[in-house]
């Protein structure tokens, strides 16, 4: 079984659709012919060898047994697909996809991502007080939120266990060749891994970025990797899996700005600040592309229902909904009649259908996204479906899906101001 997409309540008519069909076909085949820079990641799971995930495995077993906590240095495609995986996959079942206890994982951290001085007092306390490891993860090697959270905890860590020692705690995942963090990595004897040369941040979780981690958190990344497969070479590209794209574009053309991801399963939260950054960054370039947007229901139901229902209508909404839920709980007669004996997921499941229902007739177009369950599997698909279809979006927006010129601005100032400090 694959993720189901039903564009049906899009507003978008199959002619709607049809009219871009060309587009789209001529965007998958871009993607494929293996010709484009930087779409290294389409053929990834196809491409990943046992050897390299091996490698990647036992790496992960060492760290398992070195430590109880993993921190993770990172920001943005470095950090996000791992923040959302764990956010959805770890501590929702009793073992994980190896049938290890789930306590025998270390925790994960996140660190690199703010320049809060708060948390990393926290952080270092942390290495002061329990058994952790640091894996620090740029592409670039030259990100400055990671730059300084790497710099900061390595000294709380070197202080613990001296030089030698503490390298045998710190993970590097970066270029194979350039940047400062490669070449700390090779002089230091850092165990790493390499980012390929033609995948980008935002495309990268499928690659060590994210499986590393992953694995030390006790995620099935081998049942992820083949969902991602799956995904790649599932007749879903000949039926609706395209057609979200195509709605995307139409919908985009039609004057919306704005696609809400919304999501009734706080397991997603995290997803959907992965898909900001992904459709984010790839599609808001020259003036064009839609805004990515998240909500979290029912809790932003009770702060921005009223909008939605009746505000500006300047989106649309795609609807992330889960089939059946990792857990479930029958309501307690104390709930009152309307609710007792009923199951949460049967309340949350007339939830949805009641927004959509009202959203539908306020003239809000709406896509839904059903994922039979949340699992490695899934989210591996999730992240190969979302991916394709921002790419496939992109190009017929005529827009470089793979580049991001804009967020280098903000750097070259921001350094000009640091050199007056
Ligand atoms: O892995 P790096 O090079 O530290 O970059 C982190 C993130 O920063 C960005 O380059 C944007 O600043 C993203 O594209 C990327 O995911």
């Amino acid at each position: 079984m694959d993720i189901k997409i039903d564009v049906s309540w899009s507003g978008i008519s199959k002619e709607g659709i049809e009219v871009h069909a060309k587009g789209v076909e001529g965007a998958l085949d871009k993607l494929w012919s293996g010709k484009e820079s930087m779409t290294g990641w389409v053929k990834l799971p196809l491409e990943t060898g046992p050897d390299q995930l091996e490698e990647l495995l036992n790496t992960a077993m060492l760290i398992q047994n070195q430590c109880e906590e993993l921190i993770v240095i990172g920001i943005g495609g470095s950090y996000l697909g791992t923040r959302a995986a764990v956010n959805a996959l770890v501590g929702y079942d009793e073992v994980y996809g190896t049938g290890v206890p789930a306590s025998r994982y270390p925790v994960i951290k996140f660190a690199g991502n703010t320049m809060s001085a708060v948390y990393l007092h926290k952080l270092q306390e942390d290495i002061r007080t329990k058994e952790v490891c640091l894996c620090v993860i740029s592409k670039s090697g030259t990100t400055v939120e990671p730059s300084i959270a790497f710099a900061v905890l390595k000294e709380a860590l070197i202080e613990k266990y001296g030089r030698e020692k503490a390298a045998k705690r710190i993970y590097a995942v970066t270029d194979a060749e350039h940047g400062v963090l490669r070449q700390e990595a090779e002089a230091e004897g850092y165990v790493s891994f390499s980012v390929p040369e033609n995948i980008g941040g935002r495309y990268s979780v499928l690659t060590p970025v994210g499986l590393l981690p992953m694995a030390v958190a006790g995620i099935d990344v081998k049942s992820m990797l083949a969902g991602a497969e799956a995904m790649a070479t599932s007749p879903v590209w000949d039926l609706d899996g395209t057609d979200y794209a195509a709605v995307r574009y139409g919908l985009w053309q039609s004057g919306k700005v704005l696609e809400i991801f919304e999501y009734y399963e706080p397991q997603l939260e995290f997803f959907t600040e992965w898909l900001k950054q992904l459709f984010g960054e790839s599609e808001g370039k020259e003036g064009k592309g839609l805004y990515p947007d998240s909500l979290r229901f029912s809790s932003d139901l009770h702060s921005m229902g009223q909008f939605l229902q009746e505000g500006n209508q300047i989106f649309f909404e795609t609807v992330l909904y889960v089939e059946k839920p990792s857990r479930d709980l029958q309501v307690p007669a104390a709930a009152g009649d309307l609710l007792a004996g009923k199951k949460l997921s049967q309340i949350n499941q007339a939830a949805m259908e009641g927004v959509a229902a009202a959203h539908y007739a306020a003239g809000i177009p709406l896509i839904k996204i059903g994922i039979p369950e949340i699992n490695a599997f899934y989210f591996g698909q999730l992240i190969y479906f979302f991916e394709t279809t921002c790419a496939i979006t992109s190009y017929l927006m005529g827009i470089n899906p793979f580049d991001q010129p804009g967020v280098e601005r903000y750097k070259e100032e921001m350094k000009k101001k640091l050199l007056e400090l």
